[in-house]
C-alpha cells in the first residue's frame, strides 16, 4: 500500500508562489479527485510529487520515498502530465518497448497495454499521426505499463471521446479497486463526480478541501425536495407548520428548501395529502465546488464569482 504524502510543500517561481505551505496525504484504495481553479498549484505539485521540480522547501514522497531514489520509477509510479511527451517519430509501440527496457519491464506489458488502451490496431503508426485523443490513451498505456501501485493523472479525459470517457473512468475506478493510489487532476465537475471517492481541492497553491466528496457536496449545498400534490394549500400550510420554507413554482410543484425526501415524505403521508410526485434535488459537485472556489480564483471572470448553490434536479425519489 502506497500512499502519496506532501509535507508543508512550497514551490515559489521568482516572486510567484505556485504551491505554497501544502500538506495532505492521498490514499490506496479510492480515487481522489485533484480540484482547483486555473493556476491553482495541481500540475506542480504534481510535478514535485513526480521529482520534475524541486520543492522550495517541505517534501512529497511516494511510500515514504522521494521518486527520484526509484531506480525503475514506472514500476511504482506511473503518469499522464502531459500528453504530447511521446517521440512524433516513433511508433507507439516503439514509445512504450523504450519505456518499458530503461525501467525492466517485460515487453508483453506493451502489448497489453496497448490493448487496454485500444490502441492495438493503430500500434505500428507514427505517434505524430496521432489525434489528441490517441495521444491521450497513448499516455495512458505508458502510466500503466509499469503496474505501478501509484498513479497520477493530470487532465486524463482531455481529447477523449464519449468512449473513451467512459473508459476512462471505469480504469480509475478499477485501479482504486484494485487497492492502488489514484490521484487524478480534471476541470470536469460532472465527470469528477463520477470517478472520486475522494477530494482534494487547491486555491492559490493552499489547501482548500480534503474531504470525501459526499460530504463535500452536503456540507455546501443545501439538499432540497420537489412536491407536487392535488393540494397545494394543505401542503404550504402542513410545511410552514413544521418550520419548512416552500415555494410554489408555475408547474404546480413546490420547492421546499433545506428538506430530505424522507422527511417531506413522512410529514406529507402522516397528514393524508395526496402526492402526485416527491423528488430530491441533490446538490452537484459543481454547485459545491464553485461555492468554495468563487471567492479564490485566480483568473475568476466575473460572470462566474456569483456561483449560486442551487442544486440541479436530480433523481425521481
Ligand atoms: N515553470 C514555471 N515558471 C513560472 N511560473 C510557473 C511555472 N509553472 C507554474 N507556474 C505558475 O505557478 C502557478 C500554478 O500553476 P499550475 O500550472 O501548477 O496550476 P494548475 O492548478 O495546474 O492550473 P491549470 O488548472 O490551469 O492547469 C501559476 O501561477 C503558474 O503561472
Amino acid at each position: 500500500m502506497t500512499s502519496i504524502d506532501v509535507q508543508d510543500l512550497t514551490k515559489e517561481y521568482g516572486a510567484t508562489r505556485a504551491v505554497d505551505r501544502l500538506t495532505f496525504s492521498v490514499a490506496p484504495g479510492r480515487v481522489t479527485g485533484f480540484l482547483g481553479p486555473n493556476g491553482a498549484g495541481k500540475s506542480t505539485t504534481m510535478r514535485l510529487v513526480l521529482g520534475l521540480d524541486r520543492p522550495t522547501s517541505g517534501t512529497a514522497t511516494l511510500g515514504g520515498r522521494p521518486y527520484t531514489t526509484f531506480d525503475e520509477p514506472l514500476r511504482h509510479v506511473g503518469s499522464l502530465l502531459d500528453a504530447q511527451a511521446a517521440h512524433g517519430s516513433r511508433t507507439a509501440r516503439d514509445h512504450l518497448r523504450a519505456l518499458a527496457a530503461s525501467n525492466r519491464i517485460p515487453e508483453h506489458r506493451v502489448d497489453e497495454v496497448l490493448e487496454e488502451a485500444g490502441l492495438a490496431s493503430v500500434a505500428r503508426r507514427r505517434v505524430k499521426t496521432y489525434s489528441l485523443g490517441m495521444r491521450q490513451r497513448l499516455g495512458i498505456a505508458a502510466a500503466l505499463l509499469g503496474d505501478p501501485p501509484v498513479v497520477l493523472l493530470d487532465e486524463p479525459s482531455n481529447g477523449l471521446d464519449p468512449e473513451g470517457i467512459i473508459w476512462i473512468r471505469e480504469l480509475m475506478r478499477r485501479l482504486a479497486r484494485e487497492g492502488r493510489t489514484v490521484l487524478v487532476s480534471s476541470h470536469l465537475m460532472n465527470e469528477t463526480a463520477s470517478f472520486a471517492d475522494h477530494l482534494i481541492v487547491l486555491g492559490r497553491g493552499r489547501l482548500l478541501a480534503d474531504t470525501p466528496m459526499r460530504e463535500f457536496i452536503h456540507a455546501r449545498v443545501q439538499p432540497r425536495v420537489r412536491v407536487r400534490t392535488t393540494e397545494g394549500e394543505l401542503l404550504d400550510g402542513l410545511l410552514k407548520l413544521h418550520g419548512f420554507e416552500a415555494v410554489a413554482g408555475d408547474d404546480g410543484r413546490w420547492t421546499v428548501y433545506d428538506a430530505r425526501v424522507e422527511d417531506i415524505g413522512r410529514l406529507t403521508s402522516d397528514a393524508g395529502l395526496p402526492i402526485l410526485e416527491l423528488a430530491a434535488e441533490e446538490g452537484t459537485l459543481e454547485q459545491a465546488y464553485l461555492d468554495l472556489t468563487a471567492s479564490e480564483a485566480e483568473f475568476t471572470a466575473s460572470a462566474s464569482a456569483s456561483a449560486s448553490a442551487t442544486p440541479a434536479p436530480s433523481q425521481e425519489a
